[in-house]
């Protein structure tokens, strides 16, 4: 069935799912009172993307330079509760996932072989923690399960899934259907239809406690891991428990054929320009175009640090667009200095940053003197580091000599 790519995120997602400012406080509190139990991942990436018809399978395939796995080990390894990410690829995929754990600096993730079914690769995967005496792989107490072709999945989503799971023993996202699902006879021909609002599209993350998920597997017959397509089923027909199911984004979606890595590829384009830092000087013309801007860019999620405060550099780290207006003809020693807070925090090593420089010159001997320049040598300098660094230079100085 396809999947509703077209339906739109109600707000934006960063790659690596950056929450929105509300959201994501609330979700710190809900975090430190909550999650005091081990948390581990199983990641199924063992398939052959068959659908998607490229003869790399879809998990590693490149969205702006960066394989679609990695997007999907990120969104759990940045969250400080989530602990070992085991993730299940095929056999003659192993070496090209460790290279990809090297590459992109991934450290809570562990590589095991996946099967010819999607739950044979996932009980492989939670074999990982069914060896006791392996202390450096402590058993989870909730296992959540998400399919690595799902890269947009959020902290929020987590945290119910994983509580849920907690308490009930299992969980699960869930979507309104897109279309209409119907029995056919094998003849093909309708034997009858379904009523659409009693049935839900079962998506991923999935969450468990440990030993339930773990004994359905070990219980289940040839049958299921042939042909099941549901975990949730497994833990009711094995176990007897009853997964607790929590609406989620449309944004879960499994990205299956060719066009759902375009459309993935424009998710994270949009997300990265929807936030911004301005960092204003202290002169009033600077303080009121810093307000114009806040003004006509009140769509995106933005910061305002006054640059005297110096107090910017936490700010920087949200965001990857920078607007920095200011009256002081020498910029380099602050590009400078950003780009090394940046670079230590490996900020731009996905991802290019974006900093515009905004000068003003108010007096006829400032505009005369071309600090352009200087900033084209900075801005070929920088780009070596994957930062895009603009200069616009807005002269006031026939306005100053006018009035
Ligand atoms: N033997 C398999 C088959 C699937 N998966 C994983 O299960 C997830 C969901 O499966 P699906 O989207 O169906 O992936 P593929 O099986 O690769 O795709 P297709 O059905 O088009 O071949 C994917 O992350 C896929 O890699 C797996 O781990 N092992
Ligand atoms: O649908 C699902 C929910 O249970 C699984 O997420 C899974 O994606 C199914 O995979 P497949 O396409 O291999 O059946």
């Amino acid at each position: 069935m396809e999947q509703d790519v077209c339906a739109s995120s109600d707000r934006p997602l960063n790659p690596g799912c950056l929450l929105s400012r509300d959201a994501e406080w609330s979700t710190q509190r809900m975090r430190d009172a909550a999650v005091d139990f081990p948390v581990a991942v199983v990641l199924p990436a063992g398939g052959s993307g068959e659908r998607m018809g490229l003869p790399t399978p879809k998990q590693f395939c490149s969205i702006l330079n960066r394989p679609l796995i990695s997007y999907t080990v990120q969104a759990f390894e940045r969250l400080s509760w989530i602990g070992t990410i085991v993730v299940v690829v095929p056999k003659e995929n192993h070496d090209l996932m460790l290279d990809i754990v090297q590459k992109f600096n991934h450290t809570k993730v562990t590589v095991v072989n996946g099967g010819s079914t999607r739950h044979r690769s996932i009980f492989n995967g939670l074999q990982v923690f069914s060896n006791i005496t392996d202390s450096l792989m402590p058993k989870p107490k909730v296992i959540i399960i998400h399919d690595a072709v799902r890269p947009f999945v959020e902290e929020d989503l987590l945290l119910k899934i994983t509580l849920a799971a907690k308490e009930q023993g299992a969980s699960g996202a869930i979507r309104p259907l897109v279309s209409t699902v119907i029995a056919t006879t094998s003849e093909n021909f309708l034997d009858h239809s379904l009523e659409r609002t009693k049935y839900r599209a079962s998506e991923m993350p999935q969450g468990f406690l440990y030993d339930i998920i773990f004994q359905a597997y070990q219980q289940c017959s040839e049958f299921d891991f042939e042909f099941g397509t549901e975990c949730l089923h497994l833990a009711l027909q094995y176990c007897g428990t009853n997964a607790k199911l929590i609406d989620g984004p449309p944004t879960l979606w499994k990205v299956t054929y060719k066009r759902d890595l375009a459309a993935a590829e424009a998710i994270i384009k949009e997300t990265l320009s929807m936030s911004v830092c301005i960092i204003p000087g202290a002169e009033a013309e600077v303080v009121e175009l810093a307000k114009t801007l806040e003004i006509n860019l009140n769509t995106m999620e933005m910061d305002v640090i006054p640059y005297a405060k110096q107090s910017y550099m936490d700010c920087l780290l949200k965001t990857r667009n920078f607007i920095h207006v200011s009256m002081s003809g020498s910029t380099s020693s602050w590009i400078n200095e950003v780009v090394k807070t940046l670079e230590e925090a490996d900020h731009a090593r996905l991802y290019p940053l974006v900093i515009i420089w905004v000068q003003l010159n108010i007096t006829k001997q400032s505009a005369e003197s071309n600090k352009m320049d200087d900033l084209i040598g900075l801005a070929t300098e920088v780009l070596q580091r994957n930062v895009l660094l603009y200069g616009i230079q807005i002269d006031l100085s026939k306005r100053v000599a006018s009035e």
